[in-house]
């Protein structure tokens, strides 16, 4: 059997010590002068006492006793405030190190160039531990602080015990080891446990979220999901419950056979020293000396021992947090970047493979497109057949899993991410919607725009939504969200108002539009949410932006891609039909059969039964 290989953890150890140290320095040096100072405190406080009883006893002079006394009090008020001043450092250094460990984390997780780990649910359980070990370094500064606050208590008792009985002395600490391996044992199981129910938990987040969704809102009450979705949020805390339960009832079964232990040991270590001072062999301060030692030595065991066994949970939980911090890089980077240059000859896709994981089907089989410069391609197609992961591909929120992207000859793969992205304007498919006032959610597509009334007007004003926000009750300063509802009643235009899903749609094209100068335009379904006349009107507007600018649109509506220079039908992942939107009808393929469907209205078609439609 090998011995377990403790250098990640003494090196985790390091990090979050000197974390704390960089984050809170003052506070940090204070915290450990007053922990020395504790440590000596309950060893000086014992020896006072003796030494107080002895000369009592012995009828020493007044005087004598009276300095004991006052040092007596001293001690006392000393050990009664500074656990006040302790307090407040530990919060100071909490909330310093939370800050400082939260921008590493963020800063870590900012550096990802694609979105694929945000769909592991591996690395999301990482995550989430991680965030929530944010404050771990500030934990393992006390349980670092606590282990030597404890070894200095417990040197001092040793030692004064050594001084009345060796014997004894043995006995006490070796009541300790067990408590000493058990706890760390135990804590190695509660990290592993919290672990392993992570999954549990996400999921009954997850139910939480939707029954306090307001998106999900409408499904939930309509089809009555609430008692069902209740239900799984409760038989997933079960779940957890039971998995903590289990390992409560472990460690309570083991610290109550710890205290029983103690307990046996200091009562009889105490009955010999009754005994041996009834026989004239120790004085009543050397009783007085006993008692405090016994209990000083296994207050500072248990303090060790629990200084052991929480460093070595924050260190578990404080591996999840260096683990994300430390991440490599999610998707290859080339040592050879070149620095984006405008696009002048266009992008291609050559030869693209792709799926989004190796368990998963292949999503692009060998794809090839050519869109040249100051042209629109059209991507149209059934549902699933890939037109948005060609998007993702061009965005480079994932890499080819054969084949490559290129921009203007240059593999996507050797430029600089944010290089690329800089020259790409695009409406997503799910764009988003923020909880911000009306001009901060234009002005998100260029943050150059920020605080740039007239730019951001622009923007609104060509997407067809200018008047819209005007109009809010405290124009673009309006918040489109009630998430932050101030309590100060309904009418009051701080509470936010909520647009409609075609005017969420506008504001999103008018992010996109604030980049309307960079080379790609990507509109994915940028009309989804309009009505047929706010279709036309916004397809119209498009048209004119993106004329002699490179666009790459993605619409369902085949009406709209029509004046596309050229249109690409996918089918399952590969090109099916490709052509100028005359040339695709003069072929009479399935894009022929689409348009003519879609033209003919589902009037005339309503008679016809859709396929799988159930009789
Ligand atoms: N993040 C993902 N992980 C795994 N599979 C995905 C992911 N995103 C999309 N897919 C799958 O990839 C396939 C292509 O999806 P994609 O969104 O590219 O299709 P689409 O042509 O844009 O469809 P639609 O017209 O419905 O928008 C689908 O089968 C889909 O289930």
């Amino acid at each position: 059997m090998t011995a377990p290989d403790h250098r990640p953890l003494a090196a985790g150890m390091v990090r979050a010590i000197a974390l704390a140290c960089r984050s809170a320095p003052s506070a940090m040096a204070c915290y450990l002068a007053l922990t020395l100072l504790t440590a000596a405190f309950p060893v000086a406080i014992a020896w006072l006492t003796k030494l107080t009883l002895d000369t009592v006893v012995t009828a020493a002079s007044v005087s004598a006793v009276a300095g004991l006394v006052a040092g007596l009090a001293a001690a006392g008020l000393a050990n009664a405030a500074v656990p006040y001043a302790t307090q407040y450092l530990r919060g100071e250094i909490d909330r310093k190190v939370g800050l400082a460990a939260q921008d590493e984390l963020f800063t870590a997780l900012d550096r990802t160039v694609g979105v694929s780990r945000l769909e592991d649910p591996a690395y999301l359980d990482r995550l989430r531990l991680a965030q929530q070990s944010a404050s771990s370094p500030g934990r393992m500064v006390d349980c670092v602080l606590g282990f030597v606050r404890g070894l200095l208590t417990l040197a001092g008792f040793v030692g004064s015990l050594l001084v009345i009985n060796a014997m004894i002395t043995v006995i006490v600490l070796a009541a300790g080891v067990p408590a000493l391996t058990m706890s760390v044992r135990l804590s190695r199981l509660r990290a592993a446990m919290l672990l392993s129910i992570s999954p549990t938990e996400r999921r009954e987040f997850f139910y939480a979220d939707l029954l306090t969704s307001v998106n999900a809102a409408r499904e939930v009450r309509l089809f009555g999901l609430g008692g069902f979705l209740r239900g799984r949020m409760l038989a997933d805390r079960v779940a957890a419950n039971d998995a903590r339960r289990r390992l409560d009832r472990r460690e309570q079964s083991v610290q109550a056979a710890l205290a029983t232990l103690s307990a046996a040991v200091s009562g009889a270590g105490l009955a010999w020293t009754v005994f041996a001072a009834v026989q004239g062999q120790l004085t009543v301060g050397d009783v007085s000396m006993f008692v405090a030692a016994v209990m000083g030595v296994q207050g500072a065991v248990d303090s060790v021992v629990d200084a052991i066994a929480g460093g070595h949970q924050q260190l578990m939980m404080f591996g999840h947090y260096a683990a994300v911090v430390d991440d490599g890089p999610d998707l290859p980077t080339s040592a050879r970047r070149r620095a984006g240059t405008p696009l002048r000859h266009g992008i291609e896709l050559r030869d693209v493979w792709f799926r989004y994981s190796d368990g998963h089907p292949w999503v692009l089989r060998g794809v090839n497109l050519f869109l040249p410069a100051g042209t629109t391609l059209a991507l149209v197609g059934h549902n699933g057949s890939g037109k948005s992961t060609i998007v993702k591909l061009i965005c480079r929120f994932y890499d080819p899993t054969k084949g490559a992207v290129l921009w203007d000859g240059v593999d996507i793969r050797d430029m600089d991410p944010a290089d690329l992205r800089e020259r790409i304007g695009a409406v997503f498919q799910d764009f988003m919607a923020y909880d911000f006032s009306a001009a901060d959610n234009v002005a998100l597509g260029d943050l150059t725009a920020l605080g740039d009334r007239d730019r951001i007007e622009r923007a609104a004003a060509t997407a067809g939504v200018h008047e819209t926000l005007r109009g809010l009750p405290l124009g673009y300063d309006t918040l489109l969200t009630r998430l932050f509802f101030s309590g100060s009643g309904d009418d009051d235009a701080q509470t936010g108002v909520v647009l409609s899903g075609g005017q969420w749609q506008r504001v999103a094209l008018a992010r996109a539009f604030l980049r309307r100068s960079r080379d790609l335009m990507i509109l994915d379904e940028p009309s989804a949410g309009l009505d047929a006349e706010a279709e036309h009107d916004i397809h119209t507007r498009l048209r004119m932006i993106r004329s002699g600018r490179t666009s790459l649109l993605i619409s369902h509506r085949l009406g709209a891609v029509r004046d596309a220079d050229l249109i690409v039908m996918l089918d399952g992942g590969a090109v099916l039909e490709r052509g100028t939107h005359d040339e695709l009808i003069a072929a009479g393929g399935t894009y022929a059969r689409m348009f003519r469907l879609q033209a003919q209205g589902y009037g005339e078609t309503a008679a016809r039964r859709p396929e799988g439609f159930p009789r």
